[in-house]
């Protein structure tokens, strides 16, 4: 079951002509691709277009009435392959994935794609992760768009923009037999706003249709000699047929005066952060009228020499806006005016910063020190001799840092408590991560685990340990990274090569991290997806001979064994334990509802919980560096005489049970208790709770007074 359910928003993909679509950008992606006769549409999940992916799920009923074909391919790598479909036969196809990561894994199916070009319309939909919600290594999609000659759309962040880019991104790709790539960054993504509805277009072939006439054409595969007349193509016919489109349909837009003697060149998905600074400078009010001539780059690849030279023909200087480097644009923009002799000058990464996001603050800070240094007089006097607030304090000393960490009563939380408690006999071990909640293992409490080297590459990134030493490392690898790519190129690859290491698959039966989509071995049963593939077995498939299930990860004291029974057996060839419990974000999603109906139809439920007694609590807070769940605090005790914190459980508890099994394995301390919460009880349970009740109260009270006497007499 996916974070988010997009079944009442999906109901609104089916207007048509004449009316208004209102939503966030990702469904206005998907009522685009159904307006322009999209043939099959697949991806891969991945912030920021997990949702994409969801809400194209979700709609999978609507496409199928469309004759539109739908996947949620294993991989990007799968997903990029898909496209082939669009290389001989006229059929537009779409796929989604996260950029630069989800572009890493299917660059090869990406380059294979663009140099034998298509014939119908492809649009590689990538979720531009870069900047300060981002999750991975900041690099930018724009130079795999350069390498592989696919077309770089970067709209304008408002829903009339993204859907145009959908409408013209399929015409482009068509009328210059290339792939397009339309770039959506985090904000983008979630963008609210209204854009005005057409009809939905069933695809004018479809792949079903395709399948009863298939065709080949050996030009457009890459073998040689093809292969050398795909390159001469991209430049001789492609390049100069996607420039003559982009001209004639004005896809980069110009705003402001007409003439200027400064202007500004930006990507399209930077013009809201722009227009903004231009708002806060006094140069452009609320409807986005501009004092200042702006030319918009909707698209960022290929760029248009001439409506460059022309931009710039009237300008002393300009400042391009391009975000994060290398700054691929800044660095065409000086070749095209140096080539073409003019002498406009040009600001870009000397006003801006090279690296990170382009924030509201340093959007208005790079701005005006552009406009301070070229065209100082059109400034309000504000701008130009302001009345500065003292800087402000430094947040990063006082504010504490705040790592992510496990959810609480996450599974995977368990699996590193016995970890530690393994390495403090052992000692620690050469530990090697993958793409997954359980990242977060390299955080504190754990602190374990020392590299991630990309999806389902944890095992194989200890391949070079891999070869037998005092110690067996260890490597984690989640259920999501291990269907992606993990069991060739991380399990597969430990078999082959003998290795004497030790796995540990993290299985909480969804793609828990990129929003809880179901994968093959999830245990929910999925009507248009087939589920319930134990990786157990597909590890046996491929020939690991040791393998260990274990179904429940919250049994610390099986974890802790299991593990140091890997480490020690004498069993050649690599150690595989797979670590199941399911994700408990996706359980709560799934029970709460049930449970509250269960309680409001007037059903006895009971709900575990636990806590700690404060007065045997000693306060050392041992069971905390074995645990980090979030509902685990702090709390004074009433006693005045103890002024240490005691450890406390908040009444975010969903009763998992990790702290009370951490306490014993590690004989911890006897401090923790469960309690069930129960609603809508038995009338004997309630008297039974009242009789227990009050002969609790005599015991204390005896109790209190006996001390109270015994104290007197010392
Ligand atoms: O959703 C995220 O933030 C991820 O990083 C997950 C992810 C999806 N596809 C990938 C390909 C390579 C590395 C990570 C991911």
């Amino acid at each position: 079951m996916a974070e988010r359910s997009f079944k009442k928003e999906v109901e609104q993909l089916r207007i048509g002509a004449g009316e208004t679509f209102r939503g966030e950008g990702i469904l206005a992606i998907t009522k685009a691709l159904l307006e322009n006769g999209v043939g099959y549409v697949g991806g891969y999940q991945g912030a920021p277009i997990s949702h994409l992916m969801d809400v194209l799920a979700d709609a999978e009923d609507l496409m199928a009435e469309l004759g539109i074909r739908f996947e949620a391919n294993a991989s990007e790598a799968a997903a990029a392959a898909m496209l082939a479909a669009s290389v001989h036969y006229p059929i537009r196809g779409a796929v989604t994935f996260k950029s630069t990561v989800g572009t890493n894994v299917a660059s090869d199916a990406l380059a294979n794609l663009a140099s034998g070009g298509v014939t119908g319309g492809a649009l590689v939909i990538v979720g531009e992760d870069y900047g300060e919600g981002s999750s991975i290594m900041q690099e930018r999609s724009h130079a795999f768009a350069m390498k592989s000659q696919i077309w770089l759309l970067d709209p304008r962040p408002n829903l009339p923009s993204i859907t145009d880019a959908v409408r013209h991104g399929f015409a482009l790709s068509e009328a210059s037999n290339t792939p397009v790539m339309l770039q959506v960054r985090i904000r983008c993504c979630h963008v609210h706003g209204a854009f005005e509805a057409r009809d939905n277009v069933p695809p004018p072939l479809t792949v079903r249709d395709a399948l009863s006439n298939p065709r080949r054409d050996t030009n457009r595969i890459v073998l040689p000699p093809a292969s050398f007349a795909h390159e001469k193509e991209k430049v001789e016919k492609r390049w100069p047929a996607a420039v003559r489109y982009i001209t004639e349909h004005g896809l980069n837009e110009h705003f402001g005066p007409d003439r200027g003697r400064v202007g500004i060149i930006l990507q399209g998905g930077m013009y809201n952060g722009v227009i903004r600074a231009l708002q806060r400078l006094g140069l452009a009010d609320v409807y986005g009228d501009s004092a200042v001539p702006l030319y918009c780059l909707n698209v960022t690849y290929p760029l248009v020499d001439d409506e460059i030279l022309g931009f710039c023909a009237d300008k002393d200087a300009v400042l391009i806006v391009e975000e994060g480097q290398p700054d691929h644009i800044e660095q065409s923009l000086r070749a095209i005016l140096h080539k073409a002799g003019a002498t406009t000058k040009v600001a870009g990464k000397d006003v801006l910063p090279m690296a990170g996001e382009y924030t509201g603050q340093v959007m208005l800070d790079g701005v005006e020190a552009f406009l301070t240094r070229h065209a100082s007089d059109i400034l309000p006097d504000r701008a130009r001799a302001p009345n500065r607030p003292g800087p402000v304090p430094d947040l990063s000393e006082v504010v504490p840092g705040r790592p992510p960490g496990f959810c609480t009563g996450c599974p995977e939380r368990p699996i590193f408590a016995a970890m530690k408690l393994v390495e403090e006999e052992t000692g620690p071990h050469q530990v090697s991560a993958d793409i997954g909640c359980h990242l977060f293992s390299i955080m504190p409490p754990f602190e374990i685990g020392g590299t991630t080297m990309g999806y389902g590459l944890g095992p194989a990134s200890n391949a070079a340990f891999d070869g037998g030493g005092d110690k067996r490392p260890i490597s984690i690898l989640g259920d999501g990274g291990f269907w992606h790519n993990g069991l060739s190129s991380s399990i597969g690859n430990a078999v082959f090569n003998k290795s004497d290491g030790v796995t540990i698959v993290v299985d909480n039966h969804y793609s828990a991290a990129t929003g809880g989509q179901d994968i093959l071995s999830s245990r929910a049963q999925n009507d248009t997806k087939s589920t319930q593939h134990p990786i157990a077995q597909a590890l046996k498939g491929v020939g690991v001979g040791w393998v260990r299930q274990i179904d429940r990860t919250y049994d610390v004291k099986r974890m802790r064994d299991t593990l140091k029974e890997a480490l020690t057996t004498d069993h050649e060839g690599p150690k595989v334990i797979v670590a199941s419990s399911e994700c408990m974000l996706n359980r709560q999603r799934r029970e709460k509802p049930l449970l509250s109906k269960a309680i409001s139809e007037g059903r006895r439920v009971a709900r575990p919980k636990f806590g700690v007694d404060e007065e045997v609590c000693t306060g050392d807070h041992a069971c905390m560096r074995l645990s980090g769940c979030p509902s685990l605090t702090l709390k004074m005790p009433d006693d005045p005489l103890r002024d240490d914190p005691v450890a406390h459980i908040d009444q975010s508890c969903v009763g998992c049970g990790n702290c009370g099994e951490v306490a014993d394995a590690a004989v911890l301390c006897p401090s923790f208790y469960q309690a069930d919460l129960v609603h809508n009880p038995r009338p004997f349970e309630t008297r039974m709770a009242r009789w227990q009740r009050r002969a609790i109260d005599w015991l204390q009270a005896r109790r209190a007074s006996r001390r109270l006497a015994r104290e007197a007499v010392r």
